[in-house]
């Protein structure tokens, strides 16, 4: 196994900038996430770690070999990588066996040695009992199986994995999650996933890229991205939570209750700070609001099953997300605490 480190990559298309000075370091064994919004750059970083692109400036490492720089390019076949794409390509007149076979068979394995490993690879993905069907006959989730299966039969340092969830359904999708954590754990290869679903990258990854317009504006794990987003446009982009204007605190300081509502209450033209508002810090009575409590109305209620998903109007006219256990009536008023609140960094 081997790390990663990606140093002040650069890539231009023309005038445009696709990747702007992208440095991560990546540890040997752990499993990433390139995450951001279509076109701010994820695809092109892979494709640059892989070898498919060139690097215009900074360097691309694996372990203590440059894999990328201004003037160096190891072709992909020299990288030690694999990469699984959105559309598995595979192929429809090869069985499941064939086709996880094929990297080695190209590389000249055959007789037992060749069974075994393509054996290891489809035990890897629970597909043993598949190994002769053809492609047609599997599920979409099973087809990207045999896809990680024969990028894994070479023993890649590096698995790059190209949004590989894109093309199945919800439910199939939740399925794969599982899937993909088990194969990391037994594994231990080095992933690196590309993806635009913060959800998914929060459910896979031990480390999250946050990128946007090429650059990269966090680098952390989803516990911290989740409770400590950088910026205004990070939080707004990762898991849900309401953003409200106060007097107090600063960029990168959490705020208690008493502060927060202190900040709250004061004049508009002071409440210049942004604060973000996760709704499990949210308390939501239906009792006349006291002191140390806001009052907001009910705009509108969501059933989601484990609870409600209320949308409150403060006083301030700003909107507050909140979660609680009934329905209480649209219009109606409730009294709202607030224990914690997180200050964030206005974006450039
Ligand atoms: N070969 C190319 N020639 C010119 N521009 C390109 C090329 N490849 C990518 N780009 C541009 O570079 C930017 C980044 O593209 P990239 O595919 O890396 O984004 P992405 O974050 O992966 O988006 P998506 O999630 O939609 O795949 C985009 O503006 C895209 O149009």
């Amino acid at each position: 196994m081997a790390g990663l480190a990606i140093d002040r990559v650069t890539k231009r298309f023309g005038e445009h900038t696709a990747v702007d000075a992208l440095s991560l370091e990546i540890k040997p064994g752990e499993f990433v996430a390139l995450l951001g919004p279509s076109g701010c750059g994820k695809t092109t970083m892979l494709r640059m770690l892989a070898g498919f692109e060139t690097v215009d400036e900074g360097r691309i490492q694996l372990a203590d070999r440059t894999l990328a720089s201004a003037d160096t390019h190891v072709p992909p076949e020299q990288r030690h990588m694999a990469m699984v794409f959105q559309s598995y390509a595979l192929w429809p007149h090869m069985s499941v066996a064939d086709n996880v076979g094929y990297p080695i068979k190209l590389r000249g394995l055959r007789g037992t040695a060749y069974q075994l490993k393509v054996q290891q690879a489809l035990a890897l993905v629970e597909l043993e009992a598949y190994a002769e069907r053809m492609p047609q006959a599997l599920s979409g989730g099973q087809r990207q199986r045999v896809a990680l299966a024969r990028c894994l039969v070479s023993d890649p340092s590096v698995v790059l994995l190209d949004e590989p969830l894109a093309n199945l359904d919800r439910h199939l999708r939740a399925t794969m999650e599982h899937s993909f954590r088990d194969f990391h754990q037994r594994t231990g290869a080095t992933l690196v996933y590309v993806t635009h679903d913060q959800s998914e990258a929060m459910a896979l990854a031990d480390k999250i890229a946050v990128m946007k317009a090429g650059q990269l504006v966090q680098w952390g794990t989803p516990e911290t991205l989740y409770s400590k987003p950088r910026t205004v446009w990070v939080a707004g982009f990762i898991g849900q939570g309401s953003q409200l204007k106060v007097a107090a605190g600063h960029p990168g300081k959490h705020l208690e209750g008493a502060d927060l509502m202190r900040g709250l209450n004061a004049i508009a033209t002071e409440r210049t700070q942004s604060v973000l508002v996760r709704p499990e810090h949210i308390q939501i009575s239906t009792q006349t609001p006291a002191a140390n409590q806001l009052a907001a109305q009910v705009e509108s209620v969501i059933f989601r099953g484990e609870r409600y998903e209320l949308s409150l109007r403060l006083p301030s006219g700003e909107t507050l997300l909140a979660y609680h256990h009934s329905a209480p009536d649209p219009g109606s008023q409730v009294a709202v605490s607030l224990h914690q609140g997180w200050c964030l960094e206005p974006d450039q």
